[in-house]
Parts: structure tokens; C-alpha cells; sequence
């Protein structure tokens, strides 16, 4: 089984180019965080910016405006109940990341309808959190893009109907992605990254990862990767080996690693693997 190993960053992370600015590192919009689940597109937006996509935009709920300002100044934050406005954000973007925190009450249904009508097939569309219980318990049809989905065990239990004490099977989780298509990152503590390509296993990670947000974060780093590199399958396994490195390194001192430790350790973590000169 092939598993990720710290190579695979060095192939991914490029050098940044003197002649470039924040167009050249890819915009990323994220849709998400209701009243409830600010926290969620927070942690989330902060892991995009703190990977280094060149710009990125929030649409959320108003209720998260000036927290989402106040602990990230670096991302624009636009009103999700303005279709729009929704419209208009999703559309320029490279990276759409949406669902985290988006809840799944009627009123987030109709806005990850509208938002899965603004994507175009070249765009690549994170798809995390409630957007993927919506998608699997309310029949929401998927947009054609490169879809990259990043269930817990119970979110994927819901998407591809199979039970957590069957998700161990291999060949089934690879036969329910190839129906369902795109890139899945079956989340859990040795995460599994199944596409077109043999399935990737993440070797490392701690139970110092298992609190809230853990996985808001993983969705955040997972779009500004994909913004910058150009192989959305390496880019992805990259963030997800990165994820959990940046933890096992944390947790060697502390009892359990919060989200936003991860966040601020992302750059330098980056400047450490990225490619050789
Ligand atoms: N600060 C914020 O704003 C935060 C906002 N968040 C946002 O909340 C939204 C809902 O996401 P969610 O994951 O909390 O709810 P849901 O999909 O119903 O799953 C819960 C059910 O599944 C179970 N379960 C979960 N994982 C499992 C596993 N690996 N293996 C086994 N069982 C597992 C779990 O079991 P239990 O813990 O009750 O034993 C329960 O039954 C989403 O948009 C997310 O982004 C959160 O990120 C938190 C921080
Ligand atoms: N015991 C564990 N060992 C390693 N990683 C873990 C462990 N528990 C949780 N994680 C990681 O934490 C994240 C949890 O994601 P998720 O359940 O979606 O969190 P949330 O929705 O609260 O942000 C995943 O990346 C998962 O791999
Ligand atoms: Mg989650």
C-alpha cells in the first residue's frame, strides 16, 4: 500500500518564483460557517491564507464578520445570503472550499445549490463538513469540476453507504469512489486518500488531533494547496501529510494540539519541505 512520505512535499512545494504576485498562488473562496459554526470557515480561511493562496475570500454568514476580520484581516468576507454576491466570489475563484460549518438546515441547502451552480468544470471544489451530509442525505447533485470530498467515517458512511465497521475494506472505499468520482480523503487516524490513481496512505498523526476544527483546518490547507500546485492529487496528500507532521511535532510537548497551533506553524513548516534549489 503506498504510504506519503515527506518526498512528496519536496515534489510539491515549488519554489516561489521572484516574478510573481498573489494572482500567481491562486484565488480560493470558501463558503461556509452559519450562526452556529463561525469557528468552522475561521479556522478553515486562516489554514488557506497560512498556506500561502495568493488571495482569499470568505462568504459567510454576517454573524462571523467581525470575528472572521479580527483574527484574519488577510481574507475578504462577502455575505452568503446574497446569492449574488455568492455568485460573484465562487466564480473568479481556482479553489472553491465549501461546507464547513455550513450547517444543514433548509436555509444551507439552498445555499449550496446556489453555490454548486456557479462552479464551472475547471474549477476544483472542496467539498467538506455539511456539504457533504447535504449532498448525501438530501440528493443535492454535484457540480461538474475536479471534486475533492474530505469525509470523517461518518460522512463517508453517509456519502457512499458504507457502514465504519466496513470501511476498513480497501476495495470497497476505492469501488465507492470510482462511482462517486473525484478525490476522497477518508479521514481518520491514518488518513486515506483514494482517486483514479492506487489508493495513499497518511502514515503519521496523533490522537492530539482529535478535537473540533481538526478537520475545518485540513479542508482550509487542503484548497490553498491545491491553489498553488498544479497536481491536485499530490497537493492534497501534501496537505494531509503536513496536517498531521506539524501535530506529531506539536504533540510531542503538549497533551492535545488545537487547530490554530497547526495554522501558524503552516508557513515555516512550508519553508522547511519546499522543493531544493
Ligand atoms: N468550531 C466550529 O465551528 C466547529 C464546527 N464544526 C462543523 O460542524 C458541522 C458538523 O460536523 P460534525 O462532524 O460535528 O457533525 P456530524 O457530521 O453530524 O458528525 C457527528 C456524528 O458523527 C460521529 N463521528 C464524527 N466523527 C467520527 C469518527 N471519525 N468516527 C466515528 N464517529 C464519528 C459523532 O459521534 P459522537 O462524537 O457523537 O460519538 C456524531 O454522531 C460541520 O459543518 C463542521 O464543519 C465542527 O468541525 C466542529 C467545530
Ligand atoms: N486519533 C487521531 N489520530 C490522527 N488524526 C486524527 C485523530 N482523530 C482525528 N484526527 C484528524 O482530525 C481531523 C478530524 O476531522 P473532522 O472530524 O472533520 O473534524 P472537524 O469537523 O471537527 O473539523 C481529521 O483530519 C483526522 O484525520
Ligand atoms: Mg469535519
Amino acid at each position: 500500500m503506498p504510504t506519503i512520505t515527506d518526498d512528496l512535499l519536496r515534489k510539491t512545494i515549488r519554489i516561489r518564483p521572484n516574478q510573481s504576485f498573489k494572482g500567481t498562488y491562486g484565488k480560493v473562496t470558501l463558503v461556509g460557517g452559519n450562526k452556529h459554526f463561525g469557528g468552522a470557515i475561521i479556522m478553515a480561511s486562516s489554514a488557506a491564507v497560512y498556506s500561502g493562496a495568493g488571495l482569499v475570500t470568505t462568504v459567510s454568514d454576517m454573524a462571523n464578520l467581525s470575528s472572521l476580520h479580527a483574527r484574519l484581516p488577510e481574507a475578504m468576507i462577502a455575505d452568503v445570503n446574497d446569492p449574488k454576491q455568492v455568485k460573484a466570489l465562487i466564480q473568479p475563484a481556482k479553489v472553491v472550499v465549501i461546507g464547513s460549518g455550513l450547517g444543514t438546515d433548509a436555509h444551507s441547502q439552498q445555499i449550496l445549490k446556489e453555490a454548486f451552480d456557479a462552479i464551472s468544470p475547471k474549477q476544483i471544489v472542496v467539498i467538506d463538513g455539511s456539504a457533504i451530509t447535504l449532498v448525501a442525505l438530501k440528493h443535492i447533485p454535484l457540480p461538474k469540476a475536479h471534486l475533492i470530498f474530505t469525509p470523517h467515517q461518518v460522512e463517508w458512511q453517509r456519502l457512499s453507504g458504507i457502514k465504519l465497521a466496513d470501511q476498513g475494506d480497501i476495495a470497497k472505499n476505492q469501488k465507492a469512489r470510482d462511482r462517486i468520482g473525484g478525490i476522497v480523503v477518508l479521514k481518520s487516524h491514518h488518513t486515506q486518500i483514494y482517486s483514479d490513481k492506487p489508493m495513499l496512505q497518511n502514515p503519521i498523526g496523533t490522537p492530539a488531533q482529535a478535537t473540533g476544527g481538526m478537520g475545518d483546518t485540513l479542508a482550509g490547507m487542503v484548497g490553498g494547496f491545491c491553489a498553488q500546485f498544479s497536481n491536485s492529487l499530490y497537493a492534497t496528500a501534501s496537505a494531509v501529510y503536513a496536517h498531521s507532521d506539524i501535530a506529531d511535532h506539536l504533540a510531542q510537548n503538549q497533551y492535545v494540539v488545537l487547530p490554530t497551533q497547526i495554522i501558524s506553524h503552516i508557513p515555516q513548516y512550508m519553508k522547511r519541505h519546499e522543493a531544493r534549489r
